[in-house]
């Protein structure tokens, strides 16, 4: 027999912050897994065996199989914006409750976009590279000769929160001139008439460099894939912070490697932590691990967003974040 005085047990699947999670312990018998390295998908399995609730980092996948073996997961809470990892019809039939980290990430991630756009137009990691490897003999007058930033159009695939906070600062710091494409136009991001709206196609070739910013589903799988990156010009920098899988990373690396794009900038990965190994030979992408949050003070606003919606969910309110399903 179950006690009905128990508190519901929540699974807490990484290593997060103890001092945030603290709150927590007066409504909730928390199962820690303190560890770095995510969980595959059948220790989750296991360790969720009469959970209630969920506190996950983006790494979990939450479909149809897993809610089937795991009948008393009633909620997840994300420390993550985006939430491609959870199966949504699935979660929608079973009635969980599912939240995320809108906002908190917003300005972490967008400083982390321009950074990783200046870095390869202006060839950061690969001068870097060279330099430390001893084989700098002295200047040269089109050494990593780089492709111009400022001034120039950016376009942004996705212009949600963070695109609108790149575009803005692009914009505003850079002198940039902004295009978007969604699948709604949003006002005012052009000039005069102009709303900077575009078409896929004529946003591919009408920006310098493109920053993409969308959320990954089946909607966007491999929406920059070979056709498309072949519409860009050759002078042109690709950007991708948003998910893996949202750029096609075997076009990608092939495209770059016959030049027929100049450089490419990659926070996200398909397959990640794994990286495709034609993308790890091309000097002319700079490649980071997924990491365009993490600033301390971010990574803890995403934690304690999660916290403060599992303990609304205690006291039976909605949360401040719920996911639109
Ligand atoms: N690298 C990292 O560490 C991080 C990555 N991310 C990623 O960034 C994503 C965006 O976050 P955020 O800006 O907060 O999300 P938002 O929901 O605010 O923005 C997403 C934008 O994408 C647009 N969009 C969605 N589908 C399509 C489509 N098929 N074609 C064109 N545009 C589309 C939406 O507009 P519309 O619906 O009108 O089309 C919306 O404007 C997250 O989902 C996450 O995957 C976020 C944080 C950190
Ligand atoms: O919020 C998101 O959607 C993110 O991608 C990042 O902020 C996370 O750092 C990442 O998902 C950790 O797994």
């Amino acid at each position: 027999m179950t006690d009905p005085l128990a508190k519901p047990r929540l699974l807490v699947a990484r290593r997060l912050f103890d001092d945030l999670l603290e709150p927590l312990h007066t409504h909730y018998t928390l199962i820690q897994h303190d560890a770095d390295e995510a969980l595959s998908p059948a220790a989750l399995r296991e360790q969720l065996q009469g959970c209630w609730g969920l506190l996950g980092s983006g790494s979990e996948q939450v479909d149809a199989e897993l809610l089937a073996a795991c009948p008393d997961l009633r909620a997840v809470a994300l420390i993550t914006v985006g939430y491609n990892n959870l199966a949504l019809e699935a979660c929608r039939a079973r009635g969980l409750r599912l939240s995320h980290a809108p906002g908190v990430l917003t300005e972490a991630t967008a400083e982390f976009g321009l950074a990783l756009l200046l870095a390869t137009a202006r060839r950061v990691g690969e001068s870097e590279r060279y330099l430390r490897s001893g084989r700098w003999q002295g200047w040269a007058i089109d050494q990593f000769a780089g492709a111009p930033v400022m001034g120039r159009t950016l376009g942004v695939l996705g212009l949600g929160r963070i695109g609108q906070r790149i575009a803005q600062a692009a914009r505003d710091g850079l002198g940039m001139k902004v295009l978007h494409h969604n699948r709604r136009p949003v006002e005012g991001w052009g000039s005069g008439a102009d709303s900077g709206w575009r078409s896929l196609p004529d946003l591919l070739a009408q920006s310098d460099h493109l920053m993409v910013c969308v959320p990954y589903g089946a909607g966007t799988h491999h929406l920059i894939g070979a056709p498309e990156l072949a519409q860009m010009p050759a002078h042109a920098c690709l950007i991708n912070l948003a998910r893996g899988g949202v750029v096609d990373d075997r076009a990608l690396a092939a495209a770059l490697q016959r030049g027929q794009i100049a450089a490419a900038g990659l926070d996200v990965f398909e397959g990640e932590p794994a990286v495709c190994p034609e993308l790890l030979a091309c000097e002319n992408a700079v490649l980071t691990p997924h990491i365009a949050s993490a600033t301390l003070p971010t990574r803890r606003a995403m934690v304690q967003l999660a916290v403060d919606n599992l303990l609304a969910w205690a006291r039976g309110e909605p949360g401040p974040t719920p996911i639109p399903i």
